[in-house]
């Protein structure tokens, strides 16, 4: 079936929690294609864990936390084009990238140019604090510049009314919701706070 695109401003700014959400709305499966940092916990236990979901298998997973073309460096390993075809799944595909757009995957190749090629819609990850405006529209132009479809932005943290509204308007692209912060984050929370704060039907 179809495919959705988890990205982000930033690395640690919220894909993940907020990708384990949808994937749990949707009934979806979870793809990390390429994982780097295993020792600080891997994205797909977070999503198994707060979705109750069991991920697909991702095509590398690398030692070091660092960009994954490094990481991949360090680890002697070669990232092939052909392991990073979208695995095919009866549902729903959600599929989180590592850092922001334009992290690359190999020197040659950024995750911005994956999703080029796969062809899916994009939903874009910002944090709501100082700096975003900057940050969330020059992922925009970014993936714009790529031809990638952009489904909307997804804001993490406490409300900014006008900083959100603003990126809105000027990146020219549908405001989805915000995940507020969670504290407890856990299963219920999670699904509680994506029910109240985003439409299912945006998504399908
Ligand atoms: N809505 C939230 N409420 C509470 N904590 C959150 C929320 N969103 C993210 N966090 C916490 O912030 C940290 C970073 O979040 P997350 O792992 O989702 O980032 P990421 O963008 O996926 O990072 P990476 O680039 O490494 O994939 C984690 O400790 C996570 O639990
Ligand atoms: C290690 C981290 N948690 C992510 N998996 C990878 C983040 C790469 C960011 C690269 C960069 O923008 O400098
Ligand atoms: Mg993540």
């Amino acid at each position: 079936m179809s495919a959705i695109i988890v990205t982000g401003t930033d690395t640690g700014i919220g894909k993940t929690v907020f990708a384990a959400a949808l994937t749990g709305a949707l009934g979806a499966d979870y793809w990390k294609p390429v994982q780097s940092g295993l020792d600080e916990g891997e994205d797909a236990d977070t999503v198994a864990e707060l979705a109750g979901v069991r991920p697909l298998p991702s095509a590398y997973r690398l030692v070091t936390p660092c960009s994954p073309h490094r990481a991949a460096e360090i680890d002697g390993v070669t990232i092939a084009d052909s392991a990073l075809t979208l695995p095919p799944s009866p549902k729903t595909l959600v599929v989180e990238g590592a850092g922001g757009v334009l992290v690359p995957v190999r020197r040659d190749l950024l995750f911005a140019d994956l999703f080029a090629r796969w062809r899916a819609p994009v939903v874009l990850v910002a944090r709501t604090i100082l700096g975003t405006i900057n940050h969330s529209l020059l992922s925009i132009e970014a993936l714009r510049s790529r031809g990638v479809p952009i489904l909307g932005i997804a804001f993490v943290g406490e409300a900014q009314p006008d900083s959100e509204a603003t990126i809105a308007e000027i990146g020219g692209v549908t405001r989805l919701g915000r995940l507020p912060h969670l504290d407890p984050l856990d299963p219920d929370s999670l699904a509680r706070a994506f029910a109240d704060n985003f439409q299912i039907t945006d998504f399908t």
